[in-house]
């Protein structure tokens, strides 16, 4: 009651040196307020941002702080971020990972033996410099899918079989229900929560602050993109899921009373393709906000290699999904961010110096829709493209990243150039920019 107290009677613009929640952003019904004031936002997806804070050998400090400058004077100050990564023996693994080896289970002393430091001070630093610019951060805590470890290496840890590697097999649907198993496996959970206690936490080692009472996290994710499973095979992992939703939400917020928690979900394409179903997974009063995805050319709504080509018809039953999952927010008098969303570069190129008129076109209608609706007073709070890549550029001949490589949006599984929006961009970060003042512009 103090917390939500504290969010409600924070004066508009002033917020009281007694009001513990100064600062930090909260949920009233369907709508995110920050300090007594609507918080909207245009953000990006910043997955690599712990790792480019990193020391030397890893990061690029001057980098992270020069791009940050760049978005925060875009206006893009919302950054979603991976905040926990798995070792593991994937072929498109991201490495290093923040979780070196399986530590003890819960309920010993914290083994912060089992953490990279590097990365973890990587994400001090982030949080730092983020903090400095006004900016708010997103932090997910693990990974459905398998390019920083993620719920498949849980699952190899605990039944002690080979990492099922999608990047060998191409079996995608059996990935799927492989990292489902994580949901149902016990010592996996006490795993996950010690690396979910061990990152909120750690006190920030460059300002001293405590992360859960930073208020530069605005939330802490379960996962990226947790799914229950494979469209075709997941319905029965369902109620594991959902648990795993209510259960692990509820203990991230034991540990962050004053932060948020979302799922990190996809929303229905997420949900075995089901509305229903994602809203059951996303009823918990543990989850604070929706989260929804966009990805037409990975739906198979437009085509990789060619997005003018379906690009009108995409747009349709991509704002269709949009209203949607709007609409969804409303009935949940929760607020709702599309915290990922994504097109190729005209003809399917990797190259920076490509064209993007398809998705120029897509981010403006996109973004478009989401103005119109938060102008009506519709539950939507803002947006995270994915993804910015900022100066990081390839030089491999098949585009692919290696451990010791600049880091883009692209993560390893993917070329890099595949979606990455990078800082020679400027059509397509003008149409975010304008976005992010248009958003901060409604009341
Ligand atoms: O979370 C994600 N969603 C889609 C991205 C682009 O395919 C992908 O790189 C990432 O795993």
């Amino acid at each position: 009651l103090a917390l939500l107290l504290g969010c409600l009677l924070t004066l508009p613009g002033a917020a009281s040196a007694t009001d513990d929640r100064a600062g930090f952003v909260c949920v009233e019904g369907a709508r995110f307020v920050l300090d007594g004031k609507p918080y909207r936002f245009a953000g990006a997806n910043f997955w690599y941002g712990a790792y480019l804070g990193a020391p030397d050998g890893i990061g690029d400090r001057a980098r992270l702080r020069a791009e940050l400058d760049q978005l925060r004077a875009a206006g893009i100050d919302n950054l979603r971020v991976l905040a926990m990564s798995e070792a593991s023996d994937f072929r498109r693994g991201v490495d290093p990972a923040i979780m070196t080896a399986p530590g003890p289970l819960e309920g010993g002393p914290l083994d912060r033996s089992m953490f990279d430091e590097r990365l973890l001070q990587g994400l001090d630093v982030l949080l730092d410099e983020m903090g400095r610019r006004d900016m708010k951060a997103v932090l997910y805590l693990n990974n459905f899918w398998q390019w920083s470890g993620g719920m498949s290496q849980y699952v190899a840890w605990f039944t002690g079989e080979p990492v099922f590697d999608p990047d060998e097999s191409g079996d995608w649907n059996g990935f799927m229900q492989n990292s489902a198993r994580f949901y149902a496996i016990p010592e996996a959970q006490k795993l996950y929560r010690n690396a979910i206690k061990a990152v909120i936490t750690r006190r920030n080692s460059i300002n001293g602050k405590a992360y859960a009472d930073d208020p530069t996290v605005m939330s802490w994710q379960l996962a990226n993109e947790p799914r229950p499973g494979s469209d075709a095979d997941g319905h029965a992992n369902f109620p594991a899921y959902r648990q795993w939703i209510h259960d692990t939400a509820g203990y991230i917020r034991s540990l962050a009373p004053k932060q948020l928690v979302s799922t990190g979900s996809e929303g229905a394409m997420g949900s075995l393709r089901d509305d229903d179903l994602y809203i059951i997974a996303h009823a918990s009063p543990n989850v604070d906000y929706l989260t929804f995805h966009l990805w037409p050319s990975n739906w198979g709504w437009m085509d990789h290699d060619d997005p003018v080509a379906r690009l009108e018809s995409g747009l349709e039953t991509s704002l269709a999904y949009i209203d949607r999952h709007i609409d969804i927010a409303g009935k949940l008098d929760k607020p709702i961010v599309l915290s990922e969303f994504g097109l190729d570069r005209d003809g399917g190129s990797y190259d920076p110096a490509s064209r993007v008129t398809a998705r120029d076109r897509f981010y403006r209608a996109i973004l478009a829709r989401l103005l119109e609706r938060a102008k009506a007073g519709d539950a939507i709070a803002g947006s995270n493209f994915w993804a910015w890549g900022g100066r990081g550029r390839t030089t491999n001949p098949d585009f692919m990243w290696k451990a010791g490589d600049p880091f883009t949006g692209d993560p390893p599984q993917e070329p890099q150039g595949l979606f990455s929006l990078f800082d020679s961009d400027a059509s397509t970060l003008e149409i975010v920019s304008g976005h992010a003042k248009a958003m901060k512009a409604v009341d």
